[in-house]
């Protein structure tokens, strides 16, 4: 390919002819090494955000393709007593205590028998775990069991994120079903006074344990005694977590000549239509509601046309531009450069390969989208670092960064209609991430192929221009544990 990262300029022509099975090697071995299981032990007051922890993390492995699940006390708890008021929450109250105990332990229970089975990863038990018995109690049940534990504990003084917490908790929490909104407010605030009289923070008696201590999250990270390959990974993750408000735009570039042409691959330039969007694209941006004092950083595949569409960008906004061979698109081998009519004829049984598992199937010398996905985790990391950023990157990425934001599905997101000339913005809240569209009103072909079809790319209907199915699968981040569950 003409344009060259500087990686690929050090490594020489064994690099750029080997690439593919680097990161084939990559995707076994990341799969090898989550060979792993562990418990991540939650702890804090209510509101401190451990549910969005607990969230995230569970989405992020998802992606990954490390089975994870969340064990949140808070459901079992409710089962006995579903609407409890904040004098159930005293320890001073031994019938909440026995009932708030049977609930750790049935979650306990359950969460062990989930990791009988080794497929299954990583176990989040959701739940305020705030005192040093309970923990101890945790800790020997899980060394029991020989499973390797972790506890994360989310500490908080930001008022505004408590305010947030306790708003939100009020308005989706089951415990408050039906209730007056105030009312809720203010026994949530007196259930959090009861657990603050025996809170007690993780310490140097407990150094034994293994741990992670975040305050306002990501503000600052401690960590004890991280041991393998997934805890820190996962540590890494937490680590980069941060809640200030920022969206972040996702583009494909615009029309390119191989796309009018129906092939696929390649490194082509834009069309003029294409060019046209890129002259549009600062005004899109205006319209979807730019971001006032924060800037925004512009990154871009490696490849010409996401380069030419970030170009009138750049010029308008002099915003920084950074280019990523991470964002390149979904290499197609031997396939590169042709059309999907001529792959069906020359390797047809690669074509309904694909057609059958368009996740997993590997281009001949080329990539899968789970190799993508192992190559877009650095992408990840740094998108979960930063603030506002406008990614201009092709088809299949756009699919797996979209399917980790909003995820949709292995089996679903290669299929995934993703229209030219359209501009995402997706913003997190605080359980989920919102999602808006910008189309320009500039017509393209449409690039999305239906399971079996090897018609040439053709000019977009009305249909075609719609994301549809995609937007509906929108929770995110933990909102859906957390209205079934609310907190223990
Ligand atoms: O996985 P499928 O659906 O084939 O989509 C990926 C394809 O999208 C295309 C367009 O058809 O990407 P791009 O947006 O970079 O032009 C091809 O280059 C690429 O192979």
């Amino acid at each position: 390919m003409a344009n060259q990262s500087p990686l690929d300029v050090y490594l020489g022509n064994d690099w750029t002819r080997h690439k593919a099975d680097f990161w084939r090697a990559m995707a076994d071995h990341v799969s090898q090494a989550d060979a792993g299981q562990v418990v991540l032990v939650m702890v804090g007051l209510p509101a401190r955000g451990k549910s969005l922890i607990s969230g995230k993390v569970k989405r992020y492995l998802q992606w990954t393709s490390v089975k994870a699940e969340i064990f949140n006390v808070g459901k079992y708890r409710r089962e006995g007593t579903p609407h409890p008021d904040a004098k159930f929450f005293d320890a001073g109250n031994p019938e909440g205590e026995k009932a708030r105990r049977a609930a750790a332990e049935a979650a306990v229970a359950d969460m062990l028998k989930w990791l009988k089975d080794p497929a299954n990863k990583v176990a989040i038990l959701d739940a305020t775990n705030s005192t040093k018995s309970r923990r101890k109690w945790i800790y020997e049940k899980l060394e029991e069991a020989r499973m390797a534990h972790c506890f994360v504990e989310s500490k908080c003084d930001d008022e505004e994120l408590i305010m947030a917490n306790i708003l939100d908790v009020k308005t989706t929490s089951p415990d408050y079903v039906g209730q007056n909104p105030e009312e809720a407010a203010r026994d949530f605030r007196d259930r959090i006074k009861m657990y603050e009289k025996v809170y007690q923070t993780i310490d140097e008696s407990e150094k034994h344990l293994t741990y992670v201590k975040v305050t306002n999250i990501g503000h600052q990270v401690v960590i004890n005694r991280i041991q393998d390959y997934l805890q820190s990974r996962l540590v890494y993750f937490l680590t980069n977590l941060h809640i200030k408000p920022r969206s972040i735009w996702l583009s494909r570039h615009g029309e390119s000549e191989y796309n009018l042409e129906g092939k696929i691959g390649g490194d082509a330039n834009l069309s003029s239509r294409g060019f046209q969007y890129a002259k549009m694209l600062p005004e899109l941006l205006r319209r979807s509601g730019l971001p006032k004092d924060a800037p925004l950083t512009v990154w871009t595949s490696t490849l010409k046309r996401t380069n030419q569409t970030a170009e009138g960008i750049v010029e308008e906004f002099g915003w920084e531009k950074l280019q990523w061979k991470a964002l390149d698109e979904l290499d197609s081998g031997t396939c590169d450069g042709m059309t999907y009519a001529e792959i069906a004829d020359q390797y047809p049984e690669d074509f309904k390969a694909r057609d059958d598992d368009k996740y997993n199937y590997r281009y001949r010398g080329g990539e899968s989208y789970r190799d993508v996905v192992i190559r877009l985790e650095p992408i990840i990391m740094e998108l979960e670092r930063s603030e506002n950023v406008l990614i201009i990157t092709h088809q299949a990425i756009v699919r797996c960064i979209f399917a980790y934001f909003m995820q949709v599905d292995q089996a679903k997101s290669p299929w995934m209609e993703v229209p030219l000339h359209t501009l995402m913005k997706l913003t997190p809240r605080a359980y989920g991430v919102e999602v808006e569209k910008f189309k320009a009103n500039i017509s393209a072909v449409s690039t999305w192929r239906p399971k079996g079809s090897t018609a040439k790319h053709h000019e977009a209907g009305e249909a075609d221009t719609v994301v549809g199915e995609v937007v509906a699968n929108g929770h995110g981040n933990g909102k859906e544990e957390e209205q079934k569950n609310g907190t223990n």
